[in-house]
């Protein structure tokens, strides 16, 4: 929610159960209503189309419609990879890929008050943003081989359990093939948080989707 504190942005992501990627689609209002009535804390607008990714205009436009949206449940608004667009749109969440701009340059242009994520794929990865400076939460996985990241290798649920184990003190998420059928083996092997994305942008019914995923997360 643009215009947020970042103390209160800080707070909302430690109680953060349910993170949603989603691309542009003609009815994201609608659809991120409805996924963040079902109970998604943050959503993220990730757009990675083959062959017609969004012009920095078409990404302002989309993260407007999810900034209202986020702003009328109560939700964080996250950026994926721009640093400038996260800025201009004044995003809660910055998230970040190894591939990615370096978190201290990310935080020259956005500043102290919105939170950083790391995405992470091995066990030196995890322990580095669980200790990395300007760094606020970081993901694992993915835990399954997903066709939302082809070519990504799967570390599987042995990173999200190593990563549990470690008793890091920073939120993280476990992502990648996260469903509401795998999601009871990603909460046993120790995650608390998860990020989807076609659990609910494929789903007939993003909102009971979105529920039904947060209910088994509490
Ligand atoms: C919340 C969240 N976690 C992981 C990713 C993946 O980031 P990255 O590895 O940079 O890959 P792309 O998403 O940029 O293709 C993410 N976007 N969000
Ligand atoms: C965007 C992304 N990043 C990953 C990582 O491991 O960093 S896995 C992934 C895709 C997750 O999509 P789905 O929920 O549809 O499997
Ligand atoms: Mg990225």
């Amino acid at each position: 929610m643009p215009g947020l504190s970042g103390d209160e942005i800080r707070k909302r992501l430690d109680v953060a159960r349910l993170y949603l990627c989603t691309g542009d689609r003609p009815d994201l209002a609608e659809f991120a209503d409805a996924a963040l009535a079902g109970g998604v804390d943050i959503v993220q607008l990730r757009d990675k189309r083959e062959g017609a990714p969004l012009e920095a205009r078409q990404e302002l436009a989309a993260l407007e419609i999810l900034a209202e949206a986020c702003a009328r449940h109560g939700a964080l608004l996250a950026v994926n990879d721009r640093a400038d667009i996260a800025l201009a749109v004044e995003a809660d969440v910055l998230h970040l890929g190894q591939d990615d701009l370096p978190v201290p340059v990310a935080r020259r242009i956005v500043g102290e008050e919105p939170v950083i994520g790391r995405s992470t794929h091995d066990v030196d990865q995890a322990r580095a943003a669980s200790v990395e400076a300007g760094v606020d939460y970081f993901c694992t996985g993915p835990c399954w081989p997903t066709p939302t990241k082809p070519g990504r290798p799967a570390p599987g649920l042995e990173l999200v359990r190593a990563t549990a184990e470690s008793g890091v003190a920073r939120p993280w998420f476990a992502i990648g093939g996260i469903d509401g059928e795998r999601l009871p083996e990603v909460l046993a092997a120790g995650a608390s948080r998860v990020v989807v994305v076609r659990a609910i942008t494929e789903a007939a019914d993003p909102e009971a989707a979105a529920r039904g995923l947060r209910t088994q997360l509490g």
